[in-house]
């Protein structure tokens, strides 16, 4: 008789069918009537023997899992977003996209049965997203993102790295999410005075839009060391947690820009908060009723944003203010003594008076009194004059980074000469360079002699126009020095005659 390799196929197949057969059918014998303990048991002693031969450890995480701290499935969403900002433009070949709201694109992350392998500190971890479909059907309070199926990430790694993992990998997993969920989030710009925004039964004190401005520190206009050290200080300000805690003091920072107006104070603020992906509170002081209006607005504000006061000198008058303290606690003379010698007491008096936010109110919250407790604010202040400023308000420490915006000079030009022309050179900079060096004009003028008023413009007509309007503003200024000249002689001659 001659075997054939068909033949002995045909056998192997055969033998294999009835062998996967008989095991199923033991298998439902086993399910259905070896009573639920023993078939417990049964399980833990096969799982045991298992582990002896299989040196991996597995974590999952599940779609519809308790988390005692986070919101239920938080986790699941965090291992998400995480996977999907490591691998989505990389390893991973199947996808899927999901539309999270208040998120500025849409969200990529694995798609079910995908693989992908993270390295941390040389160690490989497998991730692998699978599905499970429930043998039994529960019924939930919680809404389930599919009825049918339960998804799941599960971390698999080799047991000598279950320390790393467990006590430093999960942690760096899910901070990396939350970053990457803020800086993936829709900002906001947020402003008091008309209306506010319900949100359930409170109505918030803060209403808001989108915020979409596109000023970077890049495009701003100014010194480029200046520059450097300013994005330096704000990008330390925001490593700096655990050292803030340490020094004992709140996660804050100060920002005073002072400068002439049209220097770009204002245009500094939302690059601030393009660079940190920060939202943005502009505090309209003059629509707060009283300092608690003020402290409620504050307590209401949420961390990673920066807290705005523009043109903090006409919001206020607060070196007036402090006067008229003085002056009303004199004048009072049933309460006069102590609140003569006591400013802050003598506050407390005028506010109960009827008046607005007091500089003691404002102080308190530039200290944190009344800012929430998870800090990472940046608060910036605005003027156009420093002088009229209380001292109070600006010493280091309450404004720990005072920042002159100046006129335009010649590295200031090149970054708007390269922002509206995209050019770096041009056989006109020399002179340029000349007369910003001489001539006081702001970035704001300079800008807008560089902006194409028709469609026959180009960058050299508007160099040309520059050029033209720096040398009229010599001109002009050359003829108001001469005149006061003249009128400081008239002066001296007068008095000698
Ligand atoms: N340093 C700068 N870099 C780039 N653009 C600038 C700069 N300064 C001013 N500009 C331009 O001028 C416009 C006005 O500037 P901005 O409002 O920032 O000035 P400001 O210093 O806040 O003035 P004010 O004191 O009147 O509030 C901006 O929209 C911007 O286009
Ligand atoms: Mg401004």
């Amino acid at each position: 008789m001659r075997i054939t390799m068909s033949n002995l196929m045909g056998g192997f197949w055969a033998s294999l069918g009835s062998t996967v057969a008989s095991m199923m059918f033991f298998w439902a014998i086993f399910q259905h009537y070896v009573p639920e303990q023993l078939r417990a048991f049964v399980k833990r002693q096969v799982q045991k023997l298992l582990n002896l031969f299989y040196p991996y450890v597995q974590i999952t995480f599940q779609e519809n899992s308790d988390d005692d701290v986070l919101r239920r499935g938080e986790v699941f969403s965090l291992v998400e977003t995480y996977l999907g900002s490591c691998f989505a433009s990389g390893q991973a070949k199947r996808l899927r996209a999901n539309y999270i709201k208040n998120s500025r694109s849409i969200r990529l992350t694995l798609d079910d049965y995908e693989e992908v392998i993270d390295t941390f500190h040389g160690v490989r971890l497998w991730w692998s997203s699978t599905k499970t479909y429930p043998t039994t059907t529960t019924v939930s309070v919680y809404p389930s993102s599919n009825s049918d199926y339960i998804r799941s990430f599960r971390l698999t790694f080799h047991h000598s790295h279950r320390e790393l993992v467990t006590g430093t990998y999960l942690n760096h997993v899910l901070e990396e999410a939350k970053a990457a969920r803020l800086k993936n989030r829709q900002r906001k710009l947020f402003t008091n005075g008309a209306g506010g925004t319900w949100h359930g039964y409170n109505k918030s004190k803060w209403c808001h839009v989108a915020f979409e401005h596109p000023a970077t520190f890049e495009t701003l206009a100014m010194d480029p060391k200046k520059k450097q050290d300013i994005m330096n200080d704000l990008v330390t300000f925001t490593k700096a947690k655990d050292y803030y805690a340490k020094i004992g003091k709140t996660w804050k920072r100060g920002y005073l820009l002072y400068g002439p107006p049209g220097t770009g104070k204002s245009t500094m603020i939302p690059a601030m908060a393009n660079l940190l992906s920060y939202d943005v509170y502009d505090l309209e002081i003059t629509a707060v009723k009283d300092n608690t209006e003020l402290r409620k607005l504050l307590i209401e504000t949420t961390s990673k944003s920066i807290i705005v006061i523009e043109d903090i000198d006409c919001s206020l008058d607060l070196t007036r203010q402090r006067k008229m303290v003085e002056a009303n606690s004199v004048e009072k003379s049933g309460t006069t003594q102590a609140s003569a010698a006591d400013p802050v007491k003598a506050e407390k008096e005028n506010e109960k008076d009827g008046s607005k936010v007091t500089l003691l109110g404002l102080l308190n919250m530039i200290d944190g009194l009344w800012s929430a407790c998870d800090g990472e604010r940046l608060i910036v202040f605005t003027t156009n004059f420093l002088d009229k400023l209380d001292p109070a308000l600006t010493w280091r420490g309450r404004m720990d980074m005072h920042i002159e915006m100046s006129y335009c000079r010649f590295e200031a030009f090149k970054v708007l000469v390269k922002n509206y022309w995209d050019l770096s050179e041009h056989c006109v900079f020399g002179t340029i360079e000349k007369l910003l060096e001489e001539i006081d004009m702001t970035p704001a003028d300079v800008s807008e002699n560089l902006m194409p008023k028709s469609a026959n413009d180009n960058a050299e007509t508007c160099l040309m126009t520059l050029i033209n309007a720096l040398e009229k503003t010599n001109e002009a200024s050359k003829v108001k020095t001469n005149a006061e000249q003249v009128r400081g002689e008239d002066v001296a001659d007068q008095q000698h005659g």
